[in-house]
């Protein structure tokens, strides 16, 4: 349904975008998640046909982003990160307004208002005044405005972004529902755990760069091979630094402050290597009473992934 290939964007001398290659099926949720600045937001905006790509191709339900952008523009609904509301406008009028500018006919915006409004829980603020609206009523009614011509394709900029809990869950079932409509959606975020709640699969950009993609496991899956182990030794922790300082595998390691014989370390290998490792630090003596692995949460395999970047 979207695909991009070797999308690159320049901004005069910066690349932005960097030879970006993804692939989102129809009716997934896709969660592109990457630091401020990753290219997130540039992605979109070309996927959205506002903005030129420097080379590479893009294609929405088959139709190049810069070859056929009006037929990109039928299939596509598009909810920027920064968006103006229409103060003077109530809510209803505001909708109206946009399904004017698609082309729907009156009689049909008559009927497909109040199912939008009633979708993004909004049908009791239909006579409110966009600009009394809380800021989570807000990204709804953008959100409405991004549905207006029934796109099959979603692509949503940090939709999520400012709201509070509550809001946050209410934009989440919106979203669950719009996929059981058979939508496919592209949503960033810069915050990997809240998008792995309500994606399929997540793509992680860094530097303009795909550094990881696939479903939530598979990331995990990715980077089982940089874990960090615990090691509780019984007696003679400096020996033990030194022998871990003298594998090549081992990185960053760390005494912990809460126990003098406990020591954490980053580990490169698969579990073979680490059953080696633990194997030969018997063999040399050393007094372990336990190894154990580090449970990462999806902020560390994030945080992981994108560091050393900026
Ligand atoms: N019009 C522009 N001119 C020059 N540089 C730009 C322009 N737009 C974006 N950039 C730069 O391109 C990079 C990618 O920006 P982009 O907005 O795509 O990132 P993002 O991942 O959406 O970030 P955020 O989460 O902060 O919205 C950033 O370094 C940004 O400063």
């Amino acid at each position: 349904m979207i695909e991009t290939i070797n999308l690159t964007k320049k901004y005069g001398k910066f690349t932005a975008l960097d030879s970006l290659n993804l692939k989102v099926d129809k009716g997934t949720v896709f969660g592109f998640v990457g630091h401020n600045g990753a290219g997130k937001s540039t992605t979109f905006s070309i996927l959205s046909t506002l903005l030129a790509p420097t080379s590479g191709t893009a294609f929405v339900n088959g139709y190049d982003v810069t070859k056929n952008p009006k037929m990109v523009r039928k299939y596509i609904g598009y909810m920027p990160d920064f968006f103006g509301v229409y103060d003077q406008f109530k809510t209803d009028e505001y909708l109206d307004f946009y399904g004017a500018s698609y082309g729907i006919p009156l009689e049909e915006r008559q009927k497909l208002i109040p199912q939008l409004l009633e979708l993004v829980n909004l049908t009791d603020k239909k006579d409110a005044y966009v600009d009394v609206l809380s800021r989570g009523m807000k990204q709804r009614l953008c959100l409405a405005r991004a549905l207006i011509h029934d796109p099959e394709v979603l692509i949503l900029d940090e939709p999520a972004s400012g709201l509070d809990p509550r809001a946050r869950i209410e934009m989440r079932e919106i979203l669950r529902e719009l996929k059981s409509m058979g939508k496919t959606i592209m949503i960033s975020s810069h915050i990997l755990p809240e998008l792995a709640e309500m994606c399929d699969e997540i793509g992680v950009i860094n530097g303009g760069k795909l550094v990881a993609t696939g479903r939530v496991e598979e990331i995990h899956q990715q980077l089982q091979a940089n874990k960090v182990l615990k090691v509780l030794i019984l007696k003679d922790i400096d020996k033990a630094i030194r022998f871990f300082e003298d594998i090549p595998s081992v990185s960053n390691i760390q005494l912990s402050e809460q126990r003098e014989n406990l020591l954490s370390f980053s580990f490169e290998g698969t579990d073979e290597e680490q059953v080696d490792l633990l194997k030969k630090a018997l063999d040399s003596g050393l007094m372990i009473l336990s190894l154990s692995q580090e449970e990462s949460n999806l902020e560390d395999i994030f945080l992981e992934i994108t560091k050393g970047v900026e």
